[in-house]
């Protein structure tokens, strides 16, 4: 059960450090063969077959997102692959990570497993089926520069003062951004603090940028920092620096 989880977040690393085209498009090395059925094994990148549907992908757009949602998604998206002056096609600096309703859904692994996979669980900011009325999110990584940013739109259902995002929707965000981040950088880890400073209101509907930039790694401790603003940068809504901890998968899932 522990491989399957660290397989699950091993592929999560991966995603953060290998180029999709790489794993999807090159030529079928042993090394390519290997990472990429890690892939599908474990974040269910399985392409269709007659004996697996296809996960849906929530970070893809839909008809809800605005036009300057689309226009950054575009922004970031278009980074992901260049062309070198030869009009090759090459990875760019930035990833987008694909965002399912739940993280060990589609792993294979062995009874205890099983077990979770029957359950009812679900991703928190993933288990609204109408789109537009919740969370709506795409994260994309640079590995270069180690940094996470994260679009996001604030539907209808996440009012807290009226006509505003409700802060613990806000800090759902930013755990869900910083808490990848982390993962992308160093493996399976919880939150142990985050300290949010609320700036300025953010307007139901309206569309914010999340930056989150790796601060430093001390053993088992990674700190980040993540800002919330609006799409021009010009407004701050949040600043939050967040610890995360280096856990043992199967210590967490055992309980022991
Ligand atoms: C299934 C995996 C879960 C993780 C998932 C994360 C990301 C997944 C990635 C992608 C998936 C897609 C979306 C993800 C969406 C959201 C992510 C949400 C993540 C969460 O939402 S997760 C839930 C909330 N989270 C908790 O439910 C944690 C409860 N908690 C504990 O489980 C323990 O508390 C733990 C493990 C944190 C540490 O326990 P421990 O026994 O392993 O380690 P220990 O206590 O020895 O601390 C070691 C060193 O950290 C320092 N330290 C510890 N805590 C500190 C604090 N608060 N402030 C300052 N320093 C602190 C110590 O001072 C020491 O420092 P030093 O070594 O220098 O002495």
């Amino acid at each position: 059960m522990a491989r399957s989880l660290g397989r699950v977040f091993n592929g999560f690393q991966r995603l953060g450090s290998l180029s999709p085209m790489k794993a999807h498009l090159s030529q079928p090395s042993a090394t390519s063969v290997a990472v990429r059925s890690t892939l599908v094994r474990s974040m269910g990148l399985a392409l269709p077959s007659p004996f697996f549907s296809k996960p849906r992908d929530f970070s893809l757009p839909n008809s809800s997102w605005s036009s300057e949602m689309k226009r950054l998604y575009e922004h970031y998206n278009s980074q992901c692959e260049v062309e070198t002056e030869a009009g090759e096609k090459q990875e760019g600096p930035w990833r987008r990570l694909p965002s399912y309703n739940r993280l060990l859904k589609y792993a294979t692994g062995g009874v205890y497993l099983s077990k979770i996979i029957q359950s009812q669980a679900r991703l928190f900011t993933r288990n609204i089926k109408e789109t537009g009325a919740a969370f709506e999110y795409v994260l994309f990584v640079n590995s270069e520069e180690k940094k996470c940013v994260c679009i996001f739109q604030a539907g209808h259902l996440l009012e807290g003062p009226p006509g505003h995002v409700h802060g613990g929707a806000i800090a759902t965000m930013i755990d869900t951004v910083t808490g990848t981040h982390a993962t992308i950088l160093s493996g399976p880890v919880m939150t142990a603090n985050l300290n949010i400073s609320y700036r300025s209101p953010i307007p139901l509907g309206s569309t914010v940028l999340l930056e989150s930039t790796l601060d430093r790694k001390e053993g088992r401790k990674t700190f980040i920092t993540c800002k919330v603003t609006s799409t021009d940068g010009s407004k701050v809504h949040t600043e939050t620096t967040a610890l995360f901890v280096s856990i043992n998968i199967g210590h967490l899932l055992l309980g022991g």
